[in-house]
């Protein structure tokens, strides 16, 4: 019987989250990360609760090209990270994580780089969160509703094979990208492992954004008794596919902390972890589970 052990999250503090529901994405990518970088600046010097600065500053779902999967291949960069390897973002051969690491330093603030297109080392080309951790969609998004929405993301994708985390100075902060949320797997091993705050850039639909965004989230949230939040690009009717939008940040008690609209929109939402330890301590499901009678996917080694 393998033993489990997972080190100890970091003790969970205040802190501003900060969501930029990005617009204006073409099909210059230069111009695209341009844009990118000085939403970054802009949201990084408007405060939060009492004027604070954002801790964590997040993108959303392929921030730096239009979204499909005809584009997927040509926007795709290599990144360069290797899992267990030192990885410097300084020298990595993609632009896009070039450009969000130097400016995570200038202004000296976590960034959740939303997602981008990346080729990996086997030459497959993913849909890929990175920056300190790296996460890559595992879920692809392949659905069919007829005369609504129909999409194949594996036509040119690979889902990628790990769940992700990574450590602040003030939260476990978990990651998943999108259809990801569809899959409570990947939420439930992320809050097992400690994360207090999941954080998806994502890309929903007018079809399942009305249908499903606030109720996944909050499901996430509830079931797992964490913050949730999903970062939308804007809503762009001119480009081929329309995002919903309604970037969104839930409490572990499922109530929902900010709202956007769907035009381009950045929302600063204060992290009050006494809501996380009251929610835990007065509906303690977290000490209750029955692994006697079911799994913990959580330990699942391979
Ligand atoms: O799950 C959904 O309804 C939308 C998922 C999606 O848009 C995506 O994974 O990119």
């Amino acid at each position: 019987m393998s033993s489990f052990t997972y080190t100890t999250p970091p003790p969970f503090k205040p802190f501003d989250l900060t969501l930029i529901q990005l617009g204006g994405v073409g099909s210059d990518k230069a111009a695209n990360l341009q844009h990118a970088r000085d939403m970054i600046l802009k949201a990084a010097h408007k405060g939060g609760q009492d004027d604070s600065r954002p801790k964590i500053i997040v993108l959303p779902e392929i921030f730096n090209s239009p979204y499909g999967h005809a584009y997927f291949p040509i926007y795709a960069e290599t990144i360069g990270y290797i899992a267990d390897k030192p990885y410097d973002t300084n020298n990595s051969p993609s632009d896009s994580v070039r450009m969000l690491s130097s400016v995570a330093k200038e202004i000296g603030t976590w960034i959740v780089g939303g997602s981008i297109a990346e080729r990996g080392d086997d030459g497959k080309i993913y849909n890929t969160c990175e920056l300190v951790a790296m996460h890559r969609k595992v879920h692809l998004f392949d659905i069919d509703i007829p005369g609504k929405m129909t999409f194949k993301e594996s036509e040119t994708l690979t889902g990628g094979s790990s769940i992700a985390f990574f450590d602040t100075e003030f939260a476990r902060i978990g990651l998943g990208i999108c259809y990801d949320v569809r899959f409570p797997e990947v939420a439930m091993i992320n809050a097992r492992k400690g994360c207090h705050v999941l954080i998806y850039p994502a890309a929903f639909n007018l079809t399942t954004g009305p249908l499903h965004w606030k109720l996944l989230q909050q499901a996430r949230a509830v079931d797992n008794q964490v913050f949730f939040s999903m970062c939308s690009p804007a809503r762009d009717t001119t480009a081929s596919y329309h995002a919903w939008g309604h970037s969104m940040v839930v409490d572990p008690l499922g109530t929902v902390l900010a709202e956007a609209e769907h035009e381009e929109s950045i929302l600063h939402v204060y992290i009050n972890p006494k809501v996380f330890d009251d929610a835990r301590a007065g509906i303690p499901v977290t000490t209750q589970r029955r692994f006697d009678v079911y799994l913990d996917v959580s330990k699942k080694t391979s």
